[in-house]
């Protein structure tokens, strides 16, 4: 199995978790368009939901598919929101925001009552941290708000480098026009204690770990998809 058939069968067996009528947060990532391409499908069959996507990218897929989508303001409370992650550690915690959406996935996961992570296994770690963390950031004081990232990480005995993500010529902006910066800590042994850190910074709009948020992983394999909590 390559890895493109491991993400659809992830996103098969999300697809499960998703009755007719639900209002559905919907992830960004080469993983969550599997996703949206299998629901496409049951829409087509007659399902019925109402999406809220977690990106212009995600929305513009979903248009093209017919995937029915309403915007968070419309739908402001969810039943589930699909999506996936760079890293998922034991206790269910992710790193994301690989694909720089992560403020979105945020606010859409946590207006939902449950969030499903979708992934392949070369997401599980022991540990959070070897994929760099995204900090989405004010444009604004960037060079402040970059030593300030710097000066936690040292408190929380972190190094590595903190670079601005680039796209093409220019700096990436999110799609609420942010920068991002990425962290390479390598390993992050108190990603709860960071997480909070991170949130008191002024220039942080908001970070990539995602902690207490996600209730099961579907984690698929060359032997097929298993499940991470419940
Ligand atoms: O957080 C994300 C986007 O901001 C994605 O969910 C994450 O990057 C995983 O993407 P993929 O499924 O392509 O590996």
């Amino acid at each position: 199995m390559d890895a493109r058939q491991m993400k659809i069968k992830a996103a098969e067996a999300a697809l499960e978790y998703v009755e007719d009528g639900m209002r559905l947060g919907i992830g960004t990532g080469s993983t969550a368009e599997e996703f949206v391409r299998l629901l496409a499908e049951k829409v087509a069959g007659g399902f019925r939901i109402q999406g809220v996507p977690t990106s212009e990218r995600t929305a513009r897929l979903c248009v093209e598919l017919g995937v029915p989508l309403k915007s968070l303001d419309e739908l402001p409370e969810l039943d589930l929101t699909i999506d996936g992650a760079d890293e998922v550690d034991p206790q269910l915690r992710l790193i994301k925001g690989g694909g720089g959406a992560l403020l979105r996935e945020k606010i859409v996961a946590t207006a939902s009552s449950r969030m499903i992570v979708i992934a392949d296994e070369t997401k599980v770690v022991d540990m959070l941290g070897a994929f760099k963390l995204p900090i989405e950031v004010n444009s604004f004081g960037l060079v402040a708000t970059r030593i300030a990232v710097d000066k936690l990480a040292a408190r929380h005995g972190l190094t590595g480098d903190i670079s601005v993500r680039a796209s093409g010529d220019g700096p990436f902006r999110t799609d609420g026009g942010h920068l991002i910066l990425d962290a390479s800590f390598g390993r992050i042994p108190d990603a709860d204690a960071l997480a909070r850190d991170l949130n008191a910074i002024a220039g942080v709009v908001e970070h990539g770990l995602f902690i207490g948020i996600a209730s099961l992983a579907i984690i698929a394999g060359p032997d097929g998809a298993r499940k991470l909590g419940a």
